[in-house]
Parts: structure tokens; sequence; C-alpha cells
């Protein structure tokens, strides 16, 4: 299977509590995605299977016009009903090789890493041959992960992410990235940030994408 391009320069990872619930969730994503997000992850860590679904199909409408990925965090099954563009698993979810038996060939598949061990194994040809992106994180302190792991320190950060490169694999830096914090992380070689308090319950979504992504993408 060869990997699929995905561009991770502005991820956006949604949060019901932030955003107000399921309209603001669909709403903040259709601002993002009309304002730069190149990917927009659905993650609801305390919602049933039936919001999930309803909210998955709302996305899926607001983002495919726009040609913005719609990605599932944690749920195959949730993705596969509303034939999303892919699936987001960390360390304790679903082994992204089933995850991808499950998915096929066709989607994306992103996997979570939190230490520089962690990704040489992930990156092992085996596992590497399943995903497309990965999450290196959490890069700053963060309150809204609950369960988040330790800081990375710069050096093992940076080492994750040539780590990623080397092989070929695109590196998403997550966990606390404020406006202000996305261009060292760039410059330590991420391909791109993913936030959630950046831009979810943001007054001026747009603005937030905007001055996110020219830190992101300076030359632009
Ligand atoms: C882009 C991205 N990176 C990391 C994560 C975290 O995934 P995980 O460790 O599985 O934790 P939960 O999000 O499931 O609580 C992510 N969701 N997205
Ligand atoms: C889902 C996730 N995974 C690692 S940190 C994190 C939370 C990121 O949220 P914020 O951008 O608000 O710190
Ligand atoms: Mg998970």
């Amino acid at each position: 299977m060869s990997r699929h391009v995905i561009d991770v320069s502005l991820y956006l990872v949604l949060d019901p509590d932030l955003c107000g619930g399921l309209d603001g969730m669909v709403e903040t994503a259709r601002l993002a995605a009309q304002h730069g997000a190149t990917v927009v992850q659905l993650r609801a860590p305390n919602w049933k299977k039936r919001q999930w679904l309803t909210c998955a199909q709302q996305l899926k409408t607001v983002l495919a016009p726009l040609n913005v990925p719609l990605i599932i965090n944690d749920h195959v099954d949730v993705a596969l009903a509303v034939d999303a563009d892919g699936v987001h698993v960390g360390q304790s979810d679903l082994p992204v090789q089933v995850v991808r038996a499950l998915l096929g060939p066709n989607k994306i598949v992103g996997l979570s890493t939190n230490n520089l061990g962690n990704v040489t194994e992930l990156l092992s040809p085996e596992i590497a041959a399943s995903i497309d992106y990965i999450g290196v994180g959490p890069v700053y302190p963060t309150t809204t992960k609950k369960d988040a792991s330790p800081v990375l320190s710069h050096d093992e950060m940076a080492a994750m992410f040539a780590s990623c490169t080397a092989r070929g694999v695109p590196a998403v830096a997550i966990g606390g990235i404020k406006l202000g914090t996305a261009a060292p992380l760039m410059a330590a070689g991420a391909n791109g940030v993913a936030v959630i308090s950046a831009i979810c319950g943001q007054s001026d979504v747009p603005q937030a994408c905007r001055d996110l992504l020219r830190e992101i993408k300076p030359a632009q």
C-alpha cells in the first residue's frame, strides 16, 4: 500500500465542550475549513455512539465540498458508517494494522506517539506500512486532554520529527499549541500542528486560523 498524501499543516481536532455542543462543532469545522484548516478530526471522548454518528454525518456534509478530510478519533465503526476519510488511533486504541484491515487501503490512518522509543518501534516496516501520519505530543502542557502523557522535551520531539521524516511519515505536533508556539515546532521539524483550544471556542475562528497559518507557513 502506498502512503496517502495528507496535508497536516493546520489540523483541527474538535471538542464538544469548547465548541458548545454538536452544532457548534459543525460550525467551527465549517469556518476553520473555509479559512485554511487542512484536516478536521471528530473527537468527543464522553459522547454516546449515536451522537458520534449524527455529528460525523453533518461534518462530512460540510467538509466534503471543501475537500478537507474528516478523520474520526478512535471509532472505526463510525468512520465506516459515514464513509469518513480516515481514523486516528493512539497507544490504547485498536492497533493500526487492525484499523487498516478494517478500513481498507483507501482511507487515512493516523497514529499518536509520545516518546522516541515508541516512534522507533512504531515506524517498524510493518507498522509504517499501515499509517499515513503520526501525531507527536504533548509538545506543551495541555488541559484539554485529561490523561495526556508527560510533555516532551524539545530534543526528544525534534528527534521524533527527524525519525518520522527519515521514514517519509508526516509528523503533526499536538498539545497546548497556541499562537506564538507553532513556529518553533515547524522549525523543530514538524510538518504541521494539531490544535483544539487554539481554535475551538475562539470568538473569531477565521482569524484564529489565519493567525496560526501565518506562523505555520510564514512565506505564504
Ligand atoms: C492528531 C492527533 N494526535 C494525537 C491524538 C491523541 O490520540 P490518543 O492518544 O489516542 O488520545 P485520544 O485523542 O483518543 O484521547 C489525537 N487525537 N490526534
Ligand atoms: C488530543 C490530545 N492529544 C495529545 S494533547 C491533546 C489535546 C490537545 O488540545 P489543546 O490543543 O487544547 O492543548
Ligand atoms: Mg485514541
